[in-house]
């Protein structure tokens, strides 16, 4: 035999199933996941007609793991003078050895396939894990009648419903619901089976949570497993099929059988889990190719089918490819088709996922049973990352009293699905909405006073660096002694004139600080009412964070630009200065002063090394500078250069824990539906059609009024370290990311800014009546000097008790 795959080990099971949930199931507790996709192959039996046409099997099953694919045949061969010889012109066998994780022979039946292939995935469905499996192979080579099978001989679909039904039904989980969804991809256009009517092609949309939806699907939520198979069976009535020259009801498209369990733990009285779990079981077109199907009928639009489902079967295999590839980071090209994108999951991410590929023995087959094998081979290398989809939800213990009476209620019914069995956080919105037109203002208020104190401290740091510059100008001037007494005094009064500046930038600073402060206590006052009240809720710490981040965002705008034009103040007189050296330079050359004074004997010790430094500099030499060389009065100046080039910004500190990127996940979808006005506590009924159900967080759109509760909430003191009593939080960014869409509701009511209130006018009167106070100013030196007297740098004039979260 020519070829032979890698023996089979169990090294591809990576861990038992965490427990973040027991289930109290053993079979479930004790599962094993596996972090490569399992590739099993089906041989079909010789049709009768085949066998009535003498047609030759290519297959030879060897065993459970192991088939040969054109074996070589003795009695192929002829016999001359008692030797053996291969028939001329006939072509050799290829007699390929192929191993796969399980390789079903001719006459095993559907239910021994979904043993041994999809029954541990019903388990792992159950505790949290995605599934999927998909037949995949030429057309008639047993994909449809392996996945639906007949009633003589029920598919892996209808024994998967029929065993998880008998998990719900036997361990009475009420807390677990199911719902199904069925389309098919036709022609690269999407059709729901279980609503044909709508005829409507869906569309397919990556979610800010990276997992793939079909928009508008419509999701069943069936009442038994009878009621489930007859859905199943209205849907695949409802499938594109088309006789081919191999399968007489070849079915055209591919078609995907979802079925989406939620489970909802309540057994801590203080923590929901939440777990949501996804089969697909998919029923691919044939694989064969559009030249060997469809030699026979010349339509165009079959023609056009057979394309796509190649196109979509093309993608599939570039897909396998690039997952298989030895080399790093390649590109994998699940876009390319509406199949690979619906598939991304099941191929090479957060699944469990069984590959059945099917094959026809039949000689006629023989190219599409080769590619079938070649497919299924290469498959077998693609890796998985399967994980427990579930999230914890805080729950209030009287929210878990609630329950528990709910439970009691509906204790004897046969069906119970928790209707609304948290509510919280309706509270907690009404708080915040009854304040929030007064916040919003405040808010934009506070951002127009920040943005006029940061213009001061800009000016002021502006002034304070030419100030210095203007400093070490006069020092080089009086050097040189080439300044008449006019000249001197011009000097002055250009620093006079920065001092009268400085001196109105200071005191405007000063009164907009008030300002700001008066706000500032404003805010706080309603932040820690509100969050005091609302005992910490998601929703309105997520209000307070965006607002927040808003203006350390604009601050940090504001900062960049500050050190843009710093910097090109620096450099205009930087080249200046450069400029100088150059002339100075060329000047002594030119005179040769520098050789008149030498050959005197007039020139310095002290003249003599400047030159050579400069000489240096001009040459763009390093220069040595020793330790003992640096005096701390030019590390002070340069660190207080240093410090002209940054503003006080306003500081968000973020937290970015696992347990909050969690919550996070589901504050996301409820504050959507949290954040409309409250008209009717009732719950509305969900548009199931609209439901993400591959979306672990949308499932809490379905619990619409839970209360989610971060660690990150804790009271810290981060930010107010001299006022550890001050409730603030530490929390994620991505919340108020978030949160910008979903505020966008209530963003609408906003006041324009500035509001008709007095307050704010008068305010921004203050504010402009400093403005025109311009030249009232003592005025000259002292003046700067009591300038000099302003708060630190280190503080920038706020007290720090008050205003920690600003930071330099
Ligand atoms: N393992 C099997 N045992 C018995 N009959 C089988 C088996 N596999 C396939 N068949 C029969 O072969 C025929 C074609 O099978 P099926 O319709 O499942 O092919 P398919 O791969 O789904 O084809 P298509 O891609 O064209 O839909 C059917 O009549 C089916 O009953």
């Amino acid at each position: 035999m020519k070829r032979s795959g890698s023996e089979k080990n169990d090294s591809h099971i990576v861990s038992k199933s965490p427990r973040l949930l027991n289930s109290g199931n053993d079979e479930i507790d004790s599962l094993e996941i596996r972090n490569q996709i399992k590739v099993c192959v089906r041989i079909r039996p010789l049709k009768s007609i085949e066998l009535e046409n003498n047609t030759k099997s290519i297959i030879e099953f060897i065993d459970k793991s192991a088939l040969v694919f054109d074996p070589y045949k003795e009695d192929n061969r002829y016999e001359y003078h008692g030797k053996r010889y291969k028939e001329i012109g006939k072509k050799a066998n290829k007699n390929l050895k192929f191993n796969f994780d399980r390789v079903f022979n001719n006459d095993e039946d559907n239910l021994t396939v979904y043993s041994e292939t999809t029954k541990n995935l019903v388990t792992s469905l159950l505790a949290g894990y995605n599934c999927s499996v998909f037949a995949y192979g030429s057309t008639g080579s047993g994909k449809t009648h392996t996945m639906l099978g007949s009633s003589d001989d029920p598919g892996v679909v209808f024994c998967t419903i029929m065993d998880l039904y008998k998990h719900i039904e036997e361990k009475k989980d009420r807390n677990l619901e199911l719902k199904i969804s069925y389309f098919e991809i036709y022609n690269e256009v999407i059709y729901d089976l279980l609503d044909p009517k709508s005829g409507k092609p869906l569309s397919v949309l990556e979610n800010v949570n990276k997992s793939i939806n079909v928009q508008n699907l419509y999701v069943y939520q069936p009442k038994n497993a009878a009621d489930l198979i007859e859905q199943l069976e209205f849907g695949n009535k409802n499938r594109k099929q088309h006789p081919t020259d191999a399968n007489s009801e070849s079915s055209r498209s591919h078609a995907v059988f979802q079925i989406t369990l939620q489970r909802k733990d309540f057994s801590n009285d203080q923590r929901m889990a939440i777990q949501v779990s996804k089969m697909s079981l998919i029923d691919l077109a044939g694989s064969e190719r559009a030249t060997n199907a469809y030699k026979t009928y010349r339509s165009n639009s079959l023609h056009r089918e057979g394309g796509n489902i190649n196109k979509s079967l093309l993608s599939l295999g570039n897909c396998i490819h690039a997952l298989t590839s030895k080399k790093k980071n390649v590109y994998v090209p699940y876009r390319s088709s509406k199949l690979t994108l619906i598939l991304r999951d099941s191929l090479g991410g957060n699944c469990q996922t069984v590959m059945i590929a099917t094959v026809s023995p039949s000689a006629n087959q023989y190219e599409e049973s080769h590619s079938t094998l070649i497919y299924a081979e290469r498959a077998q290398g693609i890796q998985l990352n399967a994980h427990k989809n579930s999230i914890l939800v805080d729950v209030k213990p009287r929210d878990y009293k609630y329950l528990e009476q709910q439970l009691e209620k509906y204790k004897n019914h046969e069906k119970f699905v928790p209707d609304n069995p948290i509510n919280a956080s309706m509270d907690s919105l009404a708080k915040l909405n009854s304040v929030k037109e007064n916040l919003d203002h405040l808010f934009e208020q506070r951002i127009e006073l920040r943005s006029e104190l940061l213009k001061c401290e800009h000016n002021l740091k502006l002034l304070d660096f030419r100030s210095e510059y203007r400093k070490y100008e006069n020092e080089r001037l009086k050097l040189l002694n080439i300044l008449g007494e006019e000249n001197q005094s011009d000097h002055s009064k250009g620093l006079h004139s920065i001092y009268e500046q400085t001196s109105y930038y200071s005191n405007l600073k000063s009164s907009i600080e008030k300002e700001v402060e008066e706000n500032e206590n404003k805010i706080m006052k309603f932040e820690n009412d509100l969050m005091a009240n609302t005992d910490n809720d998601m929703i309105v710490q997520t209000y307070f964070e965006k607002n927040h981040t808003i203006l350390e965002k604009k601050e940090m705008k504001f900062n960049r630009e500050h050190q843009r034009k710093m910097m090109k103040e620096f450099f205009s007189k930087y080249y200046a200065f450069e400029e100088f050296d150059g002339d100075f330079l060329d000047f002594i050359y030119k005179y040769k002063s520098y050789d008149i004074l030498n050959d005197k004997g007039k020139l310095s010790d002290e003249m003599d090394e400047k030159f050579r430094s400069i000489v240096h500099k001009i040459k763009g030499k390093k220069n040595v500078i020793w330790r003992d060389d640096i005096d701390p009065t030019s590390i002070n100046r340069m660190k207080k250069m240093l410090q002209l080039f940054s503003l006080p910004v306003y500081d968000v500190t973020l937290n970015n824990t696992p347990e909050i990127k969690r919550n996070l996940v589901a504050i996301r979808d409820i504050t959507p539906r949290l954040l409309r006005p409250i008209q009717n506590r009732n719950v509305t009924p969900i548009h199931i059609g609209q439901m993400n159900h591959q979306n672990l967080g949308n499932t809490i759109n379905i619990s619409r009024n839970v209360a989610i509760h971060s660690s990150g909430q804790k009271q810290q003191s981060i930010h107010y370290r001299d006022k550890p009593s001050q409730r603030y939080y530490n929390n994620n960014n991505n919340i108020s990311k978030y949160y910008n869409q979903s505020l966008t509701s209530i963003d609408n009511h906003h006041q324009p800014w500035p509001p008709s209130s007095v307050g704010g006018g008068s305010q921004r009167k203050q504010r402009h009546g400093y403005r025109n106070n311009k030249y009232n100013y003592n005025g000259g030196v002292s003046n700067f000097q009591q300038s000099n007297s302003r708060p630190s740098e280190d503080n920038f004039g706020y007290n720090q008790n008050i205003r920690p979260r600003f930071r330099v």
